[in-house]
């Protein structure tokens, strides 16, 4: 048995709590800086992203994708009509297997090497200017509130009793559902929707809205298409009722418009939004002010107590793990080096692994017409790229959306390796390149990116074969030899 140890005082010049992506990246750069730096982190280090997010739901998804290969092999005369043998405990292993790859580079031993000294406790601020974390209590110049999010079990009677699977639970299971019901068609859904089917699951989707609530109606649509061809049953505007425990598992009603529908389902997952983690921390003690969305923050991510930043998932923005690192960044300009650094979420991209990807950055159609009225839009098809052609993956498309002068302020991409072409209209959008450099590029051939080439070229199309070219070319022709 351990002594118990004393009570330690400390004192730091940055006290980050949370060991997240946007804790860890603030953690790491003031560090470097040569600030004294204390974390502190209740769980497992890397949060959401490495353990119950991102990591293990991308590999998941990759273990879905080799399944789904078997699937499409035919239409390019390679294989027999043979499902494939999934062992789901071996996805289970893998799925770990990467997050285990990737531990040693979110992990105590790593952070204390950098000099910064981790203490794995539950933080709990006592004043303005102090917290105490297990036997030590702390005061810092700055502190950090970096404590991340966690799934919401909406308000529907029964749900919560049924103790439903969310994203901290679905990725220890080592037996394959037989039948997921998933309630909410947002990103967590739709893609653990289409990785469960795709592993052999049957899977119903219930929304109380639509699905994908941030995505272009086009990417929707489509998506839509997709998700119900590969056998999954979706209910948009549609009513979870009465769910309870039964022989096969659970059964409930779904309830729409036109339609009432009787279900059983072996597993239920629950993927209906998030909520920021601001209770049992003393926030009302330190004077940070925080509503249902999050802490309240200002541009350059201060909380009511100017002494105290908010970053990542609990500071009631866009909830992403490059947002949690870009935000770490606006810390580290504002805090270290005392510059008036602001957020600015013009050019954010957001990407959802299904298969197509759908990648967007910037604002949407809507966004841009209510903003500015008139738009421009520009819609190049992926069955025009003869990449896509080869691989029989013509479903997609590019959308561009336009201010009328010719201002890019939004785009959409439905492809696979969608998330990976997205940036250079990233770059576009925050003015680091031109519409017209994306246009003249040199892009390989054959690949899929062409697409976003083409679409800029789409763009100056009217003007380069307008009349006043022509009148040129037919002057220039006259004279040249
Ligand atoms: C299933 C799923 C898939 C996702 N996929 C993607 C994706 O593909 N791409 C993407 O960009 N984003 C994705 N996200 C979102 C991404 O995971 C989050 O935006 C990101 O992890 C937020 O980082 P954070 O540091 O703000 O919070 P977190 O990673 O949640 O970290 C917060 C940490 O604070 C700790 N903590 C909380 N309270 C206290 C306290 N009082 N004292 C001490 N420690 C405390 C917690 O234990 C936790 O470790 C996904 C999320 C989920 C759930
Ligand atoms: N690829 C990615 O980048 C990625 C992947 C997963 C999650 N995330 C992040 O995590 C966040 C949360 O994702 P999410 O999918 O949980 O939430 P979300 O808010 O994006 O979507 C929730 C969905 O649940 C529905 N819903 C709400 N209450 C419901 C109810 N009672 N019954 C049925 N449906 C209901 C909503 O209509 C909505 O469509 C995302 O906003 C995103 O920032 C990102």
């Amino acid at each position: 048995m351990h002594a118990k140890l004393p009570p330690e005082s400390l004192s730091c010049d940055v006290c980050v709590i949370g060991g997240g992506s946007a804790g860890l990246s603030a953690a790491a750069g003031a560090a470097q800086l040569g600030a004294k730096v204390v974390l502190i982190e209740r769980g497992a280090m890397g949060g959401d992203c490495l353990n119950t997010g991102c990591v293990p739901s991308k590999s998941l998804i990759a273990a879905a994708h080799a399944a789904h290969v078997f699937t499409c092999a035919m239409a390019l005369g390679v294989g027999d009509a043979i499902a494939p043998k999934i062992d789901f405990e071996a996805v289970h292993h893998h799925i770990h297997g990467v997050i285990g790859a990737i531990a040693p580079h979110d992990s105590v031993e790593r952070f204390e090497g950098m000099g910064i000294k981790v203490i794995k406790e539950m933080a709990r601020f006592t004043s303005p200017t102090e917290l105490v974390a297990g036997r030590h209590r702390i005061t810092a110049r700055r502190f950090v509130v970096a404590t991340g999010s966690r799934a919401v079990v909406p308000p529907v009677p029964g749900l919560r009793e049924l103790d439903p699977l969310t994203n901290e639970t679905i990725f220890d299971l080592i037996e394959r559902p037989d039948h997921l019901l998933v309630v909410g068609g947002g990103p967590i859904g739709l893609e653990m929707a289409q990785a469960f089917r795709r592993l052999g699951s049957e899977v119903t989707i219930v929304d109380v809205a639509g699905i994908l609530p941030r995505d272009e109606p086009e990417a929707v649509e489509l998506i839509r298409g997709v998700l119900r061809d590969e056998g999954i049953v979706l209910h948009e505007q549609a009513k979870l009722i009465d769910p309870k425990r039964s022989e096969a598992g659970v059964s409930a009603t779904i309830e729409t418009a036109m339609n009432r529908y009787e279900i059983t389902a072996s597993h239920v997952l629950v993927a209906a939004g998030r909520k920021a983690n601001v209770e049992d921390m003393g926030l009302e003690l330190a004077g940070v002010k925080f509503g249902p969305k999050g802490i309240e923050v200002d541009g350059r991510l201060r909380t009511s107590n100017s002494r105290v930043f908010a970053l990542g998932d609990v500071a009631g923005g866009p909830q992403f793990t490059h947002i949690a690192g870009y935000h770490a960044g606006i810390f580290i300009r504002n805090a270290m080096f005392g510059l008036p650094a602001k957020v600015d979420y013009s050019a954010l991209p957001w990407v959802t692994y299904l298969d197509p990807e759908v990648a967007h950055v910037g604002l949407t159609e809507a966004e841009v017409r209510k903003a500015h009225g008139e738009v421009t839009v520009i819609v190049e098809h992926m069955d025009d790229n003869d990449r896509a052609q080869a691989e029989r993956r013509t479903e997609g498309f590019i959308k561009l959306i336009l201010t009328k002068r010719g201002k890019v302020l939004g785009a959409t991409m439905v492809a696979p390796h969608a998330g990976e072409m997205i940036s250079v209209w990233g770059l576009v959008i925050s003015g680091k390149v031109k519409l017209a450099d994306v246009a003249s590029m040199i892009a390989p051939y054959p690949t899929l990116a062409e697409i976003s080439k083409r679409a800029a070229s789409a763009y100056f199309k009217p003007k380069l074969f307008g009349r006043l070219p022509k009148t040129w070319v037919g002057l220039v022709q006259r004279v040249l030899p």
